[in-house]
C-alpha cells in the first residue's frame, strides 16, 4: 500500500495500522513511500489484543477487517466508535465476519476462513449531509434533506439550534432546515465520534463569520487543519488564528472574491461562503472537492443557488491525494 495522501491537514501517520498488524503477526516494511506487510512464510494473520492510543477511525478499520479472516479471536481497545466503522462491519457480518461491539469502544472480532459476495447499501454520508444543512444555514434558506440518519449528526444538529437554525427531524430519515432568525456565536471543540465532527469544522466556521458575536473553534484532532481562515478573510471574514484556535468575530455580510480551497473541507466551507457573499466569487480548488463530494454544484444548483462549474472535470489520472499526477524527477 502506498502511504496515505488525503488532504493535507496534518501528518496522517500509520502507526497504529502497523502496530496492530504486527501485534497479529505481520512483518511490515516502510520503503520509498510504499508500506509492505505480510506474515512472515505465508499463512495467516492471528487474533490479538490490541490498544490503540488514539481512537483511529482508519486504524480501526484497517485491524478490524485484517482481523475478519485472522485465526482466533481480536480485540481492539479504545476503537474509533464512528457510524462508518459500524457499517463496515455490518458489511463485513453481511459478508459472513463475526465482529462483535463496533460502535463501542471495544471490538471484538473471531476470524472466519472465508467471506463471501453480499449486496449492501452504505449509510448515507453524515458530512455531505452536514455541508447541506450549513448551506441551508448560512443562505438562510429552508431545505428538506432524505435519506439521512439524524443519530450520526447529533453533535452537528445540537450546534445548528445552539446557534439558531431551526431543525425539525420529520420522520426516522428526514430533516427540514428553516432560515435562522439570527446566527449566534459558539464554540466548538473537534474531537473523535460521537464529539463534534473534524470534517464539519470548516464549514461551521464558514457559518460562523455571519454568527452576531465572538466564536471559537479548537480543532484537536489534526494539527493544520485551519488554513481555511485567511481564504475565509479574503471574503471579507474576521478570523484570527493562534495554534489550533481560530477567533471568529462574526461580521454582518461576506463580499466575493478569488478564493483557494486548500483542502477537502475548507473548499467545502469556501463554496458556502461563496453562496452567502454579496458578489461573485471564483473558487479554485475542484480536485479537492470532487474528491469528497458528489458534484456538490450541480445539487446546490438544483437548490437554486447562482453556481457554475467553469473548467470540467479533468481527465488526466488523479494521483491518491486527488491532484493532477506530478512531475517526475528520476536520478
Ligand atoms: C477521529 C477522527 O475524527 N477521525 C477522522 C479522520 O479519520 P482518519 O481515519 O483519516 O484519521 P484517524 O481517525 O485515523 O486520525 C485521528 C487521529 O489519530 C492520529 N493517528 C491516526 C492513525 C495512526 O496510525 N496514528 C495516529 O496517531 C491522527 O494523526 C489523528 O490525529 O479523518 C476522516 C477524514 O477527515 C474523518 O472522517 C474521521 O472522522
Ligand atoms: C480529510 C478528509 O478526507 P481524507 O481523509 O481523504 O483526506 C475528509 O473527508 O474531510
Amino acid at each position: 500500500m502506498p502511504l496515505p495522501g488525503g488532504c493535507a491537514i496534518g501528518a496522517r501517520p500509520v502507526d497504529l495500522h502497523v502496530r496492530g498488524l504486527q501485534a497479529m503477526g505481520a512483518e511490515v516494511q516502510i520503503e520509498h513511500g510504499i508500506c509492505n506487510a505480510y506474515v512472515p512464510g505465508g499463512g495467516r494473520l492471528k487474533g490479538a489484543k490490541i490498544y490503540l492510543d488514539t481512537p483511529s477511525v482508519g486504524a480501526t478499520e484497517t485491524l478490524m477487517m485484517a482481523a475478519t479472516l485472522a485465526d482466533g479471536e481480536t480485540i481492539i481497545e479504545n476503537a474509533a466508535r464512528e457510524p462508518e466503522v459500524a457499517d463496515l462491519a455490518n458489511f463485513c457480518n453481511a459478508m459472513g465476519a463475526k465482529i462483535h461491539g463496533a460502535g463501542t469502544s471495544i471490538i471484538t472480532i473471531v476470524g472466519v476462513p472465508q467471506l463471501h459476495s453480499v449486496d449492501y447499501s452504505i449509510i448515507p454520508d453524515r458530512i455531505e449531509t452536514g455541508t447541506f444543512l450549513v448551506a441551508g444555514a448560512i443562505t438562510r434558506s429552508e431545505i428538506l434533506l432524505s435519506p439521512v440518519v439524524p443519530d450520526h449528526l447529533i453533535p452537528v444538529i445540537a450546534k445548528l439550534r445552539e446557534i439558531g437554525v431551526p431543525i425539525i427531524e420529520e420522520g426516522p430519515d428526514c430533516l427540514r432546515l428553516l432560515p435562522a432568525e439570527t446566527l449566534k456565536a459558539t464554540y466548538i471543540e473537534t474531537l473523535p465520534h460521537p464529539g463534534f465532527p473534524t470534517d464539519m469544522q470548516a464549514p461551521f466556521m464558514a457559518l460562523l463569520t455571519l454568527a452576531e458575536g465572538d466564536s471559537i473553534i479548537n480543532e484537536s484532532v489534526f494539527e493544520n487543519r485551519l488554513r481555511h481562515a485567511s481564504e475565509l478573510n479574503r471574503l471579507g471574514a474576521d478570523i484570527r488564528v493562534k495554534g489550533n484556535a481560530a477567533f471568529v468575530r462574526g461580521v454582518p455580510m461576506l463580499s466575493g472574491a478569488p478564493v483557494l480551497g486548500t483542502d477537502l473541507r475548507a473548499s467545502a466551507a469556501l463554496v458556502l461562503a461563496g453562496l452567502a457573499a454579496e458578489g461573485l466569487t471564483t473558487f479554485q480548488g475542484l480536485h479537492h472537492l470532487d474528491r469528497g463530494y458528489d458534484r456538490l454544484d450541480l445539487k446546490l444548483l438544483q437548490l437554486g443557488a447562482k453556481i457554475k462549474r467553469v473548467q470540467e472535470i479533468p481527465t488526466p489520472e488523479l494521483t491518491s491525494n486527488g491532484s493532477n499526477p506530478p512531475v517526475t524527477i528520476s536520478t
